[in-house]
């Protein structure tokens, strides 16, 4: 058996931003509309830290409006929701993203709640949850968004083929599970009490791992010719033992890569995978919900 093909979430996420900063800049000249994203970051998490930089910094090459809010780590959750409540009301942000997780003093839930649905770009809003479930337009989840544009462009159509999805979370695993549903996928959702998961996972053509175990998933668990999309990030010691004593890690997802691609047809790698497709869907997404709110049509390309 060949070696799997390697799905190329970085290159496809820079096309995906590329096309998005053609969008964004018709929308400018012709309608001038500047899409405006809006991330709020309540304390110091450093992975948060991160991404949130980054998310700012691909919002503005993409020519879009980008404000961070980094609140201090004792921040009240009503002053969180006063804030939330002044960018629903702000006609320059069409999209609000609360980094999560949030510290323990403040309740996800009803915070994610205040969003105006319109502007909830993460998709997280019992709204936009419950619409994606009907199969009404909603915002939809930015990685299993991503993950579905992977899938589209590598395997094209996706009826009938058996989708196994593992994991269950509201943020990756349900949503993908409805997608999946959407594009006439069989879909199994296996979890941590699932029964015999390996040879659940043997019956994919699709095979989605969503769990947040280091290399839990093995090659022998894969069908031969499967597509693997590898949504993990999980911070394991560096290969090099002096280089892990030091404290250096590595980023690994939830399938042992290696024997997975001696078996798989194609495979998402672990960085480079879905990582960078989230934030390009970010991006997408505010796009999206700056046109809905001006009457304006989506622009084509950037989105399912
Ligand atoms: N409200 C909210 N929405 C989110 O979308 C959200 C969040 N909270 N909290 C944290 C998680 C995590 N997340 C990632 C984004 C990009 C990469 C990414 O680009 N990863 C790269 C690099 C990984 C690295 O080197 O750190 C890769 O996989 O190649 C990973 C993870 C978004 N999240």
């Amino acid at each position: 058996m060949a070696e799997a093909r390697i799905i190329d979430g970085k290159g496809f996420a820079a096309g995906l931003r590329a096309r998005i900063a053609t969008a964004v800049d018709q929308l400018r000249t012709a309608h001038a509309l500047v899409p405006g994203l809006a991330v709020v970051l309540v304390g110091e998490d450093p992975a948060s830290a991160i991404y949130v930089r980054s998310k700012g910094e691909q919002t503005r090459e993409a020519g879009m409006h980008s404000v961070t809010h980094r609140l201090d780590a004792a921040t009240s959750q009503e002053d969180l929701l006063r804030l939330v409540n002044q960018l629903n009301n702000d006609p320059s942000i069409h999209g609000i993203l609360v980094q999560l997780p949030l510290p323990a003093h403040i309740d996800s839930q009803t915070v994610l709640a205040a969003i105006d649905p319109a502007k909830d770009v993460d998709g997280f809003h019992v709204i936009n949850a419950g619409r994606l479930s009907i199969g009404l337009p909603s915002q939809v989840p930015c990685t299993p968004l991503g993950c579905m544009l992977l899938l589209k462009d590598t395997v094209g159509d996706l009826r009938g083929l058996h989708a196994v999805v593992i994991g269950r979370s509201n943020i990756v695993g349900k949503p993908m599970a409805q997608l999946l549903l959407q594009a006439d996928c069989t879909v199994t959702i296996a979890h941590s009490r699932t029964r015999d998961l390996p040879a659940i996972c043997r019956e994919a053509d699709i095979l989605v791992a969503a769990v947040g175990r280091p290399e839990m998933v093995k090659g022998d668990w894969i069908k031969e010719g499967a597509v693997v999309i590898d949504v993990g990030v999980n911070r394991v010691p560096a290969r090099d033992p002096a280089a892990a004593a030091a404290g250096k890690t590595r980023i690994v997802g939830d399938v042992a890569y290696a024997e997975a691609a001696s078996v798989a047809g194609a495979i998402t790698p672990v960085p480079g995978g879905v990582g960078p497709m989230t934030i390009a869907c970010l991006l997408s997404n505010t796009v999206t919900a700056a046109c809905r709110a001006a009457g304006v049509p989506v622009p084509a390309g950037i989105g399912l």
